[in-house]
């Protein structure tokens, strides 16, 4: 590490980091990757098995049931003790390994869309990932791009860098090699740092510290640290500790009752810790972490790929959808058609002016910029020269560039047709004379521009000044300028975005177009479209508005037009304030603020790095319709958790009645500690099939979020049911077949878990269960477990497990009962899952 290299000549660092700044070899490069890994904040370390083995041995309940059945083992009971240990051990590889799998599907989907750099190795200029950049690798930045390492400016033109991420400061700054250093890391106008953007210009950088070591790299874990848990996250914790609480009471219940009524107090331990590790949800982790793996990977096949996993919830729950307009309303296939002067004839002066400017340019180039270039490619730019120029920023809306051409020194701007119309006081006339820019010359070219504003026609205004012998733009300097003419753009609609908003709408999400273009353009284009698109605000209007005054505007207007970024931030702000569950689609720098506040961030992939880095989705087609079908999975995703977590919730909740009820009236362990871990690893197993379940047509029809009382509500229905029919299996068992310990619990274990695991069937659906098919893999994984459940009483292995056979009256007694339960939990499902609107 070089401490504060920027404060040094540029000489000390390269031969600190023993180059030339020209560049890296590949075999060098790859060499210093091994000696100082790779690019990343927080490296994707692999964690080995056995720390994962270890962290979940070392929960307490585990740990103490490994202990007690130690003690069984000395004292006697040596297959109790092989086989718990076994158990153990399996469910927790089982769970490792599918977390695992899991954790692994979603960082390679991850992968896919990693940012990339351009990079000179071996003299070329190459696009690699960013995590391969190494100290001493030379990066070429262009505005969009993200800083992907701390390092020093070597050149740079006009190159505007946005360093809030790092020092709060939303102002761009300027860099550049001769910069001055600085006193504090911010100030350095010759310092690169890694999480800033580059929002104008370009620069090529000499890459300095990688990895952690960068000062992004120092803070961004705290910064991981901070980030508020989503409304499911928090929702999950909260259910997590209601049920270890219930957990904590019921097993201390259970054990008291035990010791109290004089039962050997070693096995009434052992039952009790088996007990508390099967009504724990230790699994619950692993199972979202699964499903929501498997439903990025599905969403990936419909092009849609998720780089925060937690973000699925969101996209499933979201009710407003904001989306800008180019890309994903238009074709983005933009085409120059006309530049007329202000005759409303086509002027050659209006379109070279233009092109120069676009030209010269190095600042973001929009596709405006290049439908100019294309134009103008015909004709020849050659005698002009560039001296100066003023990038492109979204508040001022324009790009000023002085240049030169025989002599004559010009300052070119164009940009958004009412705020440069705004800074020219005089026209310039076909014949090139100029005029006064009068009121009634002013409404003239305003009747220009709104006549193509009226037909969808995007446009950018052209204005000039003499430079006089300046070789430099001063800054507040565009006032007094010629008005030259417009440039008229065409971007066909999007005609698929027609369906794919109504199919949007259709799903309870709301859409609203924001764009930074003027109204009229917008409105057109929405009117094509046939877009159910209520309200008007433009960007004058929202900063008239306080917060407050925004939030209760803002539900009821749909479009918002020539809005800045900072505006675009505050509306999903507002939005949010008003209880919506906001998704934000964007392309550009000026979207990536928003992209970050909304809840679901999206953007494409074409995009800038800048928007693709704040987004937690990416879009592999800029395309609604894709969305569209990301949103049902989503939905999908959460509909599959909530139904292994009212699953769990319910039958926990139904045991831990009947095991309280059981330890008072029954003379024994209703089963033993081997037997309660056999049954909670065959359910366990059972319900891996669900995040493969298809989710129920009223499930993904609607916005749907983390529920918490209608969770509540279906575990106080469905749990007492269970235990009524638990109930009557002890009375069956007890009074009327007076069977023996074994036989009672090998009849009860088969009893239990028949009612654990076919009730998802019931529960998965809201419609009947006989309509709605469970997917096969479900089925498969649900309908093998029980099938060893019920086999087991009957293999050789019986007596170790402490189990007899029942008689087949018996069986079919329980098989009655089982079949009575499904049909009032049928019954019953109505009442428990709410109807939700
Ligand atoms: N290269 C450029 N040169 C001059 N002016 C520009 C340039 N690019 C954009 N502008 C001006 O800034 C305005 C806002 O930019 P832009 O339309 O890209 O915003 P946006 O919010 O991304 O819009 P959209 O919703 O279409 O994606 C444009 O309407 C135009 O007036
Ligand atoms: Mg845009």
């Amino acid at each position: 590490m070089i401490a504060d290299f920027w404060q040094r000549p540029l000489a000390e660092t390269l031969d600190a980091l023993q180059t030339d700044g020209k560049g890296l070899s590949t075999d060098d490069a790859t060499r210093r990757r091994s000696e100082v890994g790779s690019n990343e904040v927080q490296a994707t370390r692999r964690r080995h098995l056995l720390v994962d083995l270890g962290r979940r041995l070392a929960n307490p309940l585990i740990a103490i049931l490994l202990v007690a059945s130690g003690v069984a083992g000395l004292t006697g009971d040596v297959a109790s003790f092989v086989i718990i240990v076994s158990m153990v051990l399996l469910s927790t590889i089982l769970d490792i390994v599918q977390e695992r799998r899991a954790e692994a599907t979603a960082a390679a989907l991850k992968r896919s869309i990693a940012l990339t750099a351009r990079v000179i190795r071996d003299g070329n200029e190459d696009e690699r990932p960013v995590s391969d950049l190494v100290p001493g690798d030379v990066v070429l930045l262009a505005a969009g791009d993200l800083v992907p390492a701390d390092g020093l400016v070597i050149a740079a033109n006009a190159a505007q860098v946005n360093q809030a991420a790092l020092t709060g400061e939303a102002y761009p700054v300027e860099k550049r090699a001769d910069g001055k250093p600085g006193d504090a890391v911010g100030d350095a106008a010759n310092l690169l740092l890694q999480g800033s953007s580059m929002i104008g210009g370009a620069a090529t950088m000499l890459v300095v510290e990688t990895g952690a070591r960068t000062r992004f790299g120092q803070i961004a874990v705290s910064l991981e640290a901070s980030q508020p848990p989503t409304a499911f996250e928090r929702g999950i914790h909260k259910l997590g500790v209601l049920i270890v609480r219930l957990t904590v009471f019921l097993v201390l219940f259970v054990l008291l009752a035990h010791l109290a009524l004089g039962r050997p107090p070693l096995q009434a331990f052992l039952f009790a810790m088996a007990l508390a590790v099967g009504l724990t949800p230790e699994l619950l982790p692993m199972i979202v972490t699964v499903a929501l793996a498997r439903g990025a990977q599905r969403m990936a096949a419909a092009k849609v790929v998720v780089k925060r996993l937690s973000a699925i919830h969101d996209l499933g729950q979201m009710d407003v959808l904001c989306t800008d307009k180019t890309g994903t309303l238009t074709e983005a296939r933009i085409a120059m058609i006309a530049h007329p002067g202000i005759d409303g004839h086509d002027s050659d002066r209006v379109a070279e002016l233009a092109a120069v400017n676009a030209r010269f340019e190095t600042g973001l180039k929009s596709p405006l910029d290049e439908a100019l270039l294309l134009h103008g490619a015909g004709r020849a730019l050659d005698g002009w020269i560039k001296l100066d120029e003023r990038p492109f920023d979204f508040e001022r809306r324009r790009v000023s560039v002085l240049a030169e051409q025989d002599g004559r020194r010009l300052e070119i701007v164009k940009g958004a047709p009412e705020t440069l119309l705004a800074l020219c006081d005089r026209a310039e006339a076909a014949d090139g004379t100029l005029i006064p820019l009068d009121a009634v010359l002013r409404e003239q070219i305003m009747a220009l521009h709104d006549g193509h504003a009226a037909q969808g026609l995007r446009m950018l205004a052209v204005a000039w000044k003499d430079a006089g012998s300046r070789t430099r733009i001063e800054t507040d300097d565009d006032a007094g300028l010629v008005f030259a003419g417009l440039c008229v753009f065409i971007d066909p609609p999007k005609q698929s975005a027609t369906t794919a908003v109504a199919r949007l709408e259709a799903a309870g999400v709301r859409i609203k177009v924001i764009s930074g273009d003027a109204a009229a353009v917008v409105e057109h284009l929405v009117k094509t479209l046939a877009l159910p698109i209520e309200g008007v605000l433009t960007g004058e209007d929202v900063a008239r508005l306080g917060d407050d005054a925004l939030a209760a505007r803002v539900e009821q207007v749909d479009l918002f037009a020539r809005v800045s970024p900072d505006q675009k931030l505050r509306i999903v702000r507002a939005l949010q304030a008003r209880g919506r569950t906001v998704g934000f689609l964007g392309d550009g720098i000026n979207d990536a603020p928003a992209i970050r506040a909304a809840d679901v961030g999206l953007s494409v992939d074409g995009a800038t790095d800048v928007a693709r880095e704040a987004a937690d989705m990416i879009l592999l087609a800029p395309d609604l319709n894709v969305l569209v079908d990301g949103v049902r999975e989503g939905r999908r995703t959460y509909a599959n958790i909530m139904k292994y977590i009212r699953m769990g919730t319910s039958s926990n909740f139904g045991n831990m009645l009947t095991m309280a009820l059981a330890s008072l009236v029954l003379p024994f362990l209703p089963l033993t500690a081997v037997q309660v871990l056999l049954n909670n690893m065959l359910y366990d197993l059972s319900q891996t099939g669900i995040p493969f379940d298809r989710a129920d047509a009223r499930d993904v029809a609607a916005p749907r979020g983390w529920d918490m009382p209608a969770l509540v509500r279906f575990t106080l229905i469905m749990g007492p049911l269970s235990s009524v029919f638990d109930i009557a299996t002890f009375v069956a068992l007890e009074r009327v077949f007076h069977v023996d310990v074994a036989t009672f619990r090998a009849a009860w274990f088969a009893e239990s878990m028949a009612t654990q695991i076919l009730v998802v069937f019931v529960i998965r659906t809201a419609a009947p269960f006989w309509k709605d098919r469970a997917h096969p893999g479900l089925v498969m994984t649900t309908l093998a477990c029980l099938a060893v459940a019920l086999a087991l009483p009957f293999l050789p292995i019986a007596a170790t497990l402490g189990f007899a056979a029942p008689s087949l009256a018996v069986m079919a007694t329980l098989a009655g009962l089982v079949a009575l339960y499904l049909v009032s939990a049928e019954a019953l499902k109505r009442a428990a899952i709410p109807e939700r609107g």
